[in-house]
């Protein structure tokens, strides 16, 4: 089977855009930081000098990345909880201070969904996805937010969403839940700027991630022809987007969203389930106009 995702090795090799020191003496919260996009943000973030506050629900995914961090150089806190439990973000808030003080940048990357037809989703389907994507993203941006008020410090929050302009067909309830984050984030950039913090998303198009895996072989056999690249993205790029936001670079970007999805939003229709001959075959509506 197709390879997705980086090794260990090239995870903590791979040539970075960015000089080595730049978040040296910064603290970061990273979100499903045990796979994945969320893995690579967190030790780009470690190899650029970063400490480490690393959260997800399996504590062994987040003990790999902590060695991986370890062995990078960066000072690593691990949290397991699940970030749809309000009173437990608290709780890692709390933690990321005792340890560090307190935090600098939060990126929230933990999200997840099936691929569905929409007419079938269950309601607890529905809502399972909401509540992580949408409802778990929005606590953790309210405990950091309030954190750097009552610390009068300035804060970073990039939100990892999906592209969602045009809907995606097969994943509507996370259509929703990350139409949703977007709203929220360029609300609460106007709201949350007066106290010094910045919001901004980020839309991966497609990258290889073994969360992948949980696509059907036809849909992900598909993926690279919905790009002008024509291929999948690396946890790389979506990483070094995040550097760039949450980092020094971004001091001027809030209420952004920025696209690293190999021009998808502008080109090529993404399907997550099989397409219906309605649009795979030519023919007239059999529904009457007017
Ligand atoms: C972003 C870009 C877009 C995707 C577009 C594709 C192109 C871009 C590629 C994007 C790729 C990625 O996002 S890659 C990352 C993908 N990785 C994942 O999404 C991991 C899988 N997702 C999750 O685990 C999610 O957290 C989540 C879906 C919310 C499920 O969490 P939990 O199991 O903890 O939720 P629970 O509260 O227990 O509820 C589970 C209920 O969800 C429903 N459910 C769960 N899996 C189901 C399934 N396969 N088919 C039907 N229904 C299902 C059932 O109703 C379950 O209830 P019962 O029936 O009673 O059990
Ligand atoms: N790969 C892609 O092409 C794209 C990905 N995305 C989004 O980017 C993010 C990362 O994706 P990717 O790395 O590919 O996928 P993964 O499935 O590998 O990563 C998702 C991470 O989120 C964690 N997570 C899920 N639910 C919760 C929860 N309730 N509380 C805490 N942590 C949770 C998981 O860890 P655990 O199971 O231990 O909790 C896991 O580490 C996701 O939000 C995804 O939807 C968006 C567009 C495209």
């Amino acid at each position: 089977m197709e390879r997705f995702g980086y090794s260990d090795d090239e995870l903590l090799t791979l040539p970075l855009s960015y000089r080595a020191d730049l978040l040296a003496g910064r603290a970061a919260l990273v979100s499903g930081a045990g796979t994945g996009i969320g893995k690579a943000i967190a030790v780009t973030l470690g190899r650029l000098g970063a400490r480490l506050v690393i959260c997800g629900r399996k504590p062994e995914k987040l003990e790999a990345t902590e060695a991986l961090l370890k062995r990078a150089g960066a000072e690593v806190l691990p949290h397991a909880l699940s970030i749809r439990d309000p009173e437990a973000v608290a709780g890692l808030l709390d933690a990321a201070k005792a340890r560090f003080g307190g935090i600098d940048m939060l990126v929230n990357n933990a999200g997840g969904q099936f691929p569905q037809a929409a007419i079938d989703f269950s309601p607890k389907g529905f809502n399972a996805v909401v509540d992580t994507n949408l409802s778990g993203t929005w606590y953790m941006m309210q405990a950091a937010a309030r954190q750097w008020r009552d610390r009068s410090a300035p804060g970073a929050i990039v939100n990892i969403v999906a592209v969602v302009g045009r809907g995606m067909p097969g994943v509507a309830h996370t259509c929703a839940a990350r139409a949703g984050v977007i709203a929220l984030s360029k609300t609460v950039a106007t709201e949350w700027a007066p106290l010094g913090i910045r919001v901004n998303c980020v839309a991966p198009g497609i990258i290889a991630t073994e969360g992948m895996n949980v696509y059907p072989d036809e849909a992900r056999r598909a993926m690279p022809d919905t790009n002008l690249m024509r291929r999948f993205g690396t946890a790389l790029d979506v990483a070094e987007l995040v550097v760039h936001l949450a980092g020094p670079a971004g001091n001027f970007i809030t209420g952004e969203v920025v696209h690293v999805d190999g021009g998808n939003q502008i080109w090529g229709d993404q399907w997550t389930i099989p397409r219906p001959d309605w649009y795979t075959t030519p023919q007239e509506s059999p529904f009457p106009g007017r």
